[in-house]
């Protein structure tokens, strides 16, 4: 039977793939479902029709699979934050640990490496420390809003975006992956900025003011950093949200507004200005406190941030006195977290801000052997002096640039642990690097649970 777009189906799901997607096959050709699971029988509408695959819609669950759960989230199915939740944990991590090893032999042709049962997080709801809400000058409807469409004002949302989309932004109420103090806040600034007469940024005009509220968590203190992101500097327009906010919340200790006109969707401020208390937050990890800025990256799932550099240590296994180097160092966690055994830690890192709360980080363990470069890796790995004995590497989704594999293989340390928060891009450059590297073991550690990402650590070691 030949697939056409337009046609209904009756299918069987078989598996997921990375992407969060269910997969089956017609006649051999292999049909991705949204929104559904391994086990779903399903009538589906093909909406895309391509050489070597389809796209399928849902029409109707014919017979639900017995790993579907009730997902307690309203904006469920319908929101780009999580789309498992209604998939049962247990059967989400068996997925996630088949999406790493497919990965990795599929698309790194790589075989027989190791991969471990998926490490489960404590927490699988409110476990995020950060959340970044983009605001929109139109409100993407859902389902039942759509039914009382008139009723419902339409000029503004402050919420996330529907899965794939740049401009459809739902409004959101509350966040499940969040604390309930984070959705308070979240609640206050939503109502002053809907009231304010300054207009939302139109994410297709790229017009107007109010661009994101990120709101950041320590878990060790309890304490929260608010990020207001403006298109403009105008004081009059932000700090009486920042007042209103440090006054209702105790637990707000840090108010920023970050303020771009870039027209990218990232909520990063060309300026900062720091509009209440500290311009930081101070959280922990293990045994160590960490101050995090607006703009430095933190592991967003901070309990289980301590399992991954465990693992992380684990496999550098530092006899004592050894020279490591950790590329993509943040604000310093990892060298932090190596020090007692290392002889001296170097990080590579591209933002400044990450860099500055990385050294002082230092000062605040009171570690002293830990140094810092600032700059893209591309271009910095050629000013270190020394060979390493262990390298670290913890790139961005992304993965490690060809250029810069090619320098790590030029570099040639014993011994690597490849931490990576995408498989594919993992598997892509565990391949290229294994031309002088065995890939031992790899470790996934669920740190976004309902969501199909998956952290993974792999040891390498030369050949
Ligand atoms: C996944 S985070 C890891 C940070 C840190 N290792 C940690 O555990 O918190 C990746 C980091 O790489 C940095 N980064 C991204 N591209 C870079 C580049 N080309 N050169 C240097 N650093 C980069 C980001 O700013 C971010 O801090």
């Amino acid at each position: 039977m030949s697939v056409k777009k337009g046609q209904i189906l009756n299918l069987s799901i078989e598996k997921t793939i990375f992407g969060g997607q269910g997969l089956c096959r017609v006649d051999g050709l292999a049909v991705f479902v949204e929104k559904t699971a391994p086990g779903d029988k399903v009538k589906a509408r093909i909406i895309r029709k391509k050489k070597s695959f389809a796209l399928a819609r849902v029409e109707e669950i014919l017979e639900p699979s017995p790993v579907r759960v009730q997902a307690p989230c309203p904006y469920s199915g319908m929101c780009g934050g999580c789309k498992w939740q209604f998939i049962d944990y247990e059967k989400q991590l068996e997925y996630k640990g088949q999406q790493v090893a497919e990965s990795l032999h599929h698309i790194g042709g790589l075989e027989n490496v190791p991969v471990h049962p998926v490490l489960g997080s404590e927490l699988i709801y409110g476990y995020r420390n950060k959340m970044e809400f983009s605001c929109s000058d139109h409100r993407w409807l859902l389902p039942d809003e759509i039914a009382r469409e008139e009723e419902v004002d339409r000029s503004f949302a402050l919420g996330l975006h529907v899965p794939g989309t740049f401009h459809k932004v739902m409004d959101i109420e509350k966040c499940l992956l969040q604390t309930e103090d984070a959705n308070g806040i979240l609640q206050t600034v939503h109502a002053y900025m809907k009231e304010s007469p300054l207009p939302a940024y139109g994410l297709k005009s790229h017009e107007g003011f109010w661009r994101f509220a990120v709101i950041r968590h320590s878990v060790a203190r309890d304490e929260y950093l608010v990020n207001i992101v403006t298109s403009w500097e105008e004081l009059p327009a932000v700090q009486p949200l920042a007042d209103a906010l440090a006054e209702k919340f105790p637990k707000v200790k840090a108010i920023v507004n970050n303020i771009t006109n870039r027209k990218s969707g990232v909520a990063v401020g060309d300026t900062e200005i720091c509009l209440k208390g500290r311009d930081y937050i101070m959280d922990s990890i293990g045994p160590w406190e960490y101050r995090v800025s607006a703009n430095s990256f933190f592991q967003t799932n901070t309990r289980q941030a301590k399992n991954l550099y465990q693992t992380m240590e684990d496999y550098a296994d530092l006899k004592g006195g050894e020279r490591v180097l950790d590329l993509y160092s943040g604000a310093g966690t990892i060298p932090i977290w190596l020090s007692p055994k290392a002889g001296e830690v170097l990080g590579i890192e591209i933002v400044d801000v990450a860099v500055a709360d990385a050294r002082d980080n230092c000062e605040r363990n009171k570690v002293d052997n830990c140094t810092f470069l600032v700059g893209d890796i591309l271009e910095t790995l050629d000013e270190v002096e020394h060979k390493p004995d262990v390298l670290v590497i913890d790139p961005p989704r992304s993965g490690m640039h060809g250029k810069v594999v090619k320098k790590v293989l030029a570099m040639a340390p014993p011994k690597m642990v490849y931490i990576s928060c995408n498989p594919t891009t993992l598997a892509r450059d565990l391949e290229l690097l294994s031309e002088t590297y065995s890939v031992e073991e790899v470790q996934p550690i669920d740190m976004f649970p309902h969501t199909h990402h998956i952290e993974a650590v792999a040891r390498l070691v030369k050949k």
